[in-house]
């Protein structure tokens, strides 16, 4: 399975509309891989809090509508990174998108874990409520979305659902980015999983992000990394190294779940 992460530069001088289609350009550029992935909020970034009810868009908002185009035009499944999304009711989701190679809607993920303690996204987003994970001809995908990638009882549930794959779409800050290489390696190893993360180069908001956009294989070995700028990040998995990893090193069937608390 060839996998081909695009890590954008999200820089504030590049309007959304601009932005939109220098991406589709670039997901049109990978035709001959299989799985295309973009990183989190990649329209307005991240961190820019303020622009997130501004660009909010529906599932089938003008985001979807160009990834959807750039897919079926490069005939590659697309992970299309995360959109501010407006539901129906108003409220607003970290949310991102699976298109398959004709371009048709195959998974939709609500990120879970908010960022911002008590402010940005932690109050502006609702919260999504379902693990999600998808099958591709070649694997099983498990989404999750960035601020996500610290909490690992939820890669366990995908893990417990089939996934094999785990893609975390990210907008992560330069400040954190060893908790970011080292949180990446860990989900891998101790889901003995593939972690495919795509994160942004550039500054929005005033934060420098890490990019660094990384692929891990089940045993914890970096397969490829990226530097800080934007750049196209292509990698070679075989997906039979997650069930060879998996039975050569059974760590996963020693699991003892129910563990109670101490008694005072
Ligand atoms: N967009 C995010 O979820 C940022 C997460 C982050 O900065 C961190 O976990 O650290």
């Amino acid at each position: 399975m060839r996998a081909s992460l695009i890590q954008i530069a999200v820089d504030k001088g590049e309007s959304v509309e601009v932005r939109r289609l220098r991406v589709a350009a670039l997901v049109r550029e990978q035709a001959g891989a299989d799985l295309v992935v973009l990183p989190e909020l990649w329209t307005t970034g991240a961190f820019a809090f303020e622009s997130f009810g501004q660009a909010a868009e529906p599932l089938d908002g003008p985001t979807r509508e160009a990834m959807a185009k750039a897919a079926a035009d490069a005939g590659v499944w697309l992970h299309a990174g995360s959109i501010p999304e407006r539901d129906p009711d108003g409220t607003l989701y970290n949310t991102s998108l699976l298109l398959d190679p004709s371009g048709g809607l195959a998974a939709v993920y609500r990120k879970i874990h908010r960022f911002g303690f008590d402010r940005g996204e932690a109050v502006m987003m609702g919260a999504g409520g379902d693990l999600v994970t998808a099958r591709v001809p070649w694997t099983t995908l498990g989404l999750a979305t960035c601020y996500d990638l610290r909490f690992p009882e939820l890669f366990r549930g995908l893990v417990d659902a089939g996934a094999e794959t785990l893609v975390i779409p990210a907008g992560w800050p330069e400040r954190r980015r060893a908790h970011w290489t080292l949180l990446a390696r860990a989900r891998a190893v101790e889901n003995q999983a593939f972690v495919l993360a795509c994160g942004t180069a550039g500054t929005h908001a005033g934060v420098p992000q890490a990019g660094h956009s990384i692929v891990v294989d089940p045993w914890g070995e970096v397969l490829a990394e990226a530097g800080p700028g934007e750049e196209v990040l292509t990698v070679d998995l075989d997906p039979a190294r997650v069930a060879e990893t998996r039975e050569q090193f059974p760590a996963l069937k020693d699991r003892v779940l129910g563990l109670e608390p101490p008694r005072r």
